[in-house]
This record gives structure tokens, C-alpha cells and sequence, in this order.
């Protein structure tokens, strides 16, 4: 671990401690990670599952092991959280339900999740006067202003219709029966609360909105560390149907754009939002990399590509099969069109710019996916049927 780091200022850092909420999840795992290697903070890591940072948790004898401990608790009925949050300098809140097949179907778990229970965790921070990092996401931008222009108008080639802005870009969301917009709404709600106690009350706060971060330990394969029946983000379901040797499915067409950032690079980040706070408090930042645009095909067709080459497999003869959106996600779903990350903010508070582009980031990504899922998969799927 270094010593004598100094922040964007020249001024050296201090330790703190950080109550990191969701600290077992994908990005708090990576997160986690990057604390223990590189900085002398410490973390009370909350969450009710610990799998992916059980590396860092044991043996007793790692380096940092008296720099971070897990709290199992789940913060809809714990009393342990503000105790928890009381005794660090910074709170992280990470945890929520975030995966979209959840957000049509499981619409109240996915507004409780994301509005309710983050509200004792605001609350908490505010009272106790505690710096507050939340995690939001792009999904509060809903759909694109262009995505409302006729199709064929030159208008939707510039970018004033399409690059989200953290300061002036509108929220659009479908309608109410469109039950994807339950999460998007809730985090849009619990930003504006965030907003107002800083506002009214003085909360020190910082507003993170990842636009797809991807990487290694993201969500679960089906039937291996997750349940069979379970749908989890576009990583996860492509790398499923890349190791099982079946069509990666295309919902109505592949047609919608994303942009995605290495875990690693994103992270990178979030630590600058840590050791900077005079500089992140009181933003919200657009986390994203607007250079790795593709379309969900393009996306499938370059995972196909890589997976070939990280496994040394040709790939099957028909790579993807079309969906619609009801048949693989159900009543309700709708989707965000394209997501264009505005750098100005973080650009110019923190000064950060991702570097991985989508073909290295899937390289490393699907190398990992292979090395830690490609035996399990052919242990399963090669067990006689119980008949
Ligand atoms: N990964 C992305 O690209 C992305 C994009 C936009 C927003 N986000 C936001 O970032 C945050 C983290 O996302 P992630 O990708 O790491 O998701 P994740 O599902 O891997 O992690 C969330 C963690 O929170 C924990 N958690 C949920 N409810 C809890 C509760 N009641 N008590 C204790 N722990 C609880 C879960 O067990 C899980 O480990 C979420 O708020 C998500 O909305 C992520
Ligand atoms: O097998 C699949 C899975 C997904 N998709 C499509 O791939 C796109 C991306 O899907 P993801 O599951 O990664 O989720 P989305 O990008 O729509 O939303 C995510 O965005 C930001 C975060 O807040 C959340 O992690 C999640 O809501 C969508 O258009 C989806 O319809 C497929 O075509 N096939």
C-alpha cells in the first residue's frame, strides 16, 4: 500500500473509515479490492451475502485484515446500521436491486428497494452529519429526447438530442404501466431527497450514475452460482449463452444502444470521489465511457468474436436468435434507447477519462468468465437427466 498519497490538491490524504453498503455486490466487490490494495482506509463492509469478497475477508493473516470487516445485516430491518454508520467517516451506498427482468416483475421489491430502504441510510448521514456517496444510475435519464423525433429527422445526429447532461438533460420515462421505469423512478426520487437535505440541511453528498459498468463477478450464470430460472444484466446472459454453446438472444432486434466502462476504470473514479471531497460534494457525475458505444447486436456479435478467441471454441452456426421483450422479460418492459455519458462534470472536478476500450474490457472479462465458469458448466450440463 502506498504511503504518503496526496489528493487532486496536493494535500496528503488521511485514513478514514468507510461504511460500505452493498459492499458484497459486484462494484462494492471491486471497490472493496481497490481500497485494500492501494489506500490505507478501512471498511465496515454491510451486506447480506459475502461470496464476492470472501478473497479479501480470508485468511485472517492478509495484509489488510484489520482494515476491513463484514456486517451481515439487511438494512430494511437492522438497528445495527446506524451504529454502523455513526462510527465512519463516509457512508457508500451501493445496495439496491438492479437487475431490469426485476423491475416489471417484482415492481414493489424494486421501489422499496431503491426509495425505501436508502431513506434511513439519508436520514442517518444527515442527522449524524456524515458524508454521504450514493449510487444512482443513468436509467434516471429514461429515454433520449431524439427518441421522440421521426425517424428519418437529421435532428437525431446531434448530439443536443441525445448526450445526457447531468444539469439540464429531463428525466423521460414510459408510462405507468411500463413497470421498467419503477426503478429509474425511485432512484430519481431518492437523488432528489439527497438533493434536498443538502439543500436544507446541509448533507455532504455525492451523486454517482454509472452508465454500464462491466466486468469480471458482475450478477451470476444461471444454474451455476445463481438460480437456473433467473435473468440477470446483458454481461451475464451473453457470457450464459457464450458458455453453454446456445444463440445469444437479441431482445426486439438488439436494436438499442448502450455504452460500456471497465469496472476497473469506473472505479478509479469513485476513489477519486473518496479522496476528493471538496471537489465531489455536492454532484452528481455521469460515470461512463461514451467512446465504447455499440448497439446490444454489436455487442453480441464482438462477445461472440472474443469468446472464440479467449476459449480457443469456434462459435455455433446461427450466434443469435431474435426476442421480443414480452417473451423474455414479460408485461411492462420497456428500454432506455441509447446512453451517451456527458464528461464535462467529472472532466473538470476530478479530471477523469476512462481507458479501456470494449474489445480489451471484453477480453479480460470473458477470460475470466471462462477460467472460473467453463468446467461447471460442462459438469452440469453433461449429468444424466433423473428420469
Ligand atoms: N453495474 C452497473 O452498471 C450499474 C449501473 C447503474 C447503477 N448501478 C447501481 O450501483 C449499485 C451497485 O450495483 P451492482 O452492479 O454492484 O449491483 P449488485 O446487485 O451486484 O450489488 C448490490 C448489492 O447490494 C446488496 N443489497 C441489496 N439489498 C440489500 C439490503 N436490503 N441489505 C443489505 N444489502 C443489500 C446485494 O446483496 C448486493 O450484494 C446499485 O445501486 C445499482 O443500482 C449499477
Ligand atoms: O439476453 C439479453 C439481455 C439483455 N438484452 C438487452 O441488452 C440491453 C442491456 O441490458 P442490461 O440487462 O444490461 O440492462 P440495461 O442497460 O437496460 O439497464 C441497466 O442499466 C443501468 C443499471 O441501473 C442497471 O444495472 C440496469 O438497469 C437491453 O436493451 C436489453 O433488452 C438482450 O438483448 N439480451
Amino acid at each position: 500500500m502506498a504511503t504518503g498519497r496526496v489528493d487532486l490538491d496536493g494535500n496528503t490524504i488521511k485514513p478514514i473509515t468507510i461504511c460500505m453498503i452493498g459492499a458484497g455486490g459486484f462494484i462494492g466487490s471491486h471497490l472493496c479490492e481497490k481500497l485494500m490494495a492501494d489506500t490505507p482506509h478501512k471498511v465496515l463492509a454491510v451486506d447480506v451475502y459475502n461470496d464476492k469478497i470472501k478473497h479479501l475477508l480470508e485468511p485472517s493473516s492478509l495484509p489488510w485484515a484489520d482494515r476491513i470487516q463484514f456486517h451481515r445485516l439487511n438494512i430494511k430491518n437492522d438497528s445495527r446500521l446506524e451504529g454502523l454508520i455513526r462510527m465512519a467517516d463516509l457512508t457508500i451506498n451501493l445496495a439496491a436491486i438492479c437487475t431490469p427482468a426485476d423491475y416489471n416483475t417484482r415492481p414493489l421489491d424494486t421501489i422499496y428497494s431503491n426509495f425505501i430502504d436508502a431513506l434511513p441510510v439519508v436520514k442517518y448521514c444527515s442527522e449524524n452529519g456524515k458524508r454521504l456517496i450514493h449510487f444512482s444510475t443513468c436509467e434516471v435519464y429514461g429515454k433520449t429526447i431524439g427518441a421522440f423525433l421521426p425517424k428519418d429527422s437529421p435532428l437525431r445526429q446531434d448530439p443536443n438530442y441525445y448526450v445526457l447532461k447531468e444539469d439540464s438533460s429531463p428525466c423521460i420515462f414510459g408510462s405507468i404501466e411500463k413497470q421498467r421505469w419503477s426503478y429509474a423512478c425511485a432512484k430519481q426520487l431518492i437523488e432528489r431527497l439527497i438533493y434536498a437535505e443538502g439543500a436544507e440541511n446541509g448533507l455532504e453528498f455525492t451523486i454517482v450514475r454509472p452508465f454500464n459498468w462491466i466486468g469480471p463477478r458482475m450478477d451470476f450464470i444461471p444454474g451455476i452460482d445463481g438460480p437456473s430460472e433467473g435473468v440477470p444484466r446483458v454481461l451475464a446472459c451473453f457470457s450464459n449463452n457464450l458458455l453453454r454453446r446456445e444463440p445469444l438472444k437479441l431482445v426486439d432486434g438488439g436494436q438499442s444502444q448502450r455504452t460500456f466502462v471497465y469496472i476497473k476504470d469506473a472505479i478509479e473514479a469513485v476513489l477519486l470521489m473518496i479522496e476528493n471531497p471538496a471537489r465531489a460534494n455536492g454532484h452528481i457525475f455521469n460515470v461512463g465511457n461514451p467512446n465504447n458505444e455499440v448497439t446490444v447486436r454489436q455487442l453480441a456479435e464482438m462477445m461472440t468474436q472474443v469468446y472464440s478467441k479467449v476459449s480457443g471454441e469456434s462459435s455455433i452456426e446461427t450466434p443469435t436468435i431474435d426476442v421480443s421483450s414480452k417473451e423474455f422479460y414479460g408485461e411492462g418492459y420497456d428500454d432506455s434507447d441509447k446512453r451517451i455519458p456527458d464528461m464535462t462534470i467529472i472532466n473538470r472536478q476530478l479530471g477523469w477519462n476512462p481507458k479501456t476500450s470494449l474489445w480489451d474490457l471484453l477480453e479480460s472479462t470473458l477470460t475470466y468468465q471462462h477460467r472460473t465458469y467453463a468446467e461447471a458448466i460442462k459438469k452440469a450440463t453433461s449429468k444424466p437427466v433423473a428420469s
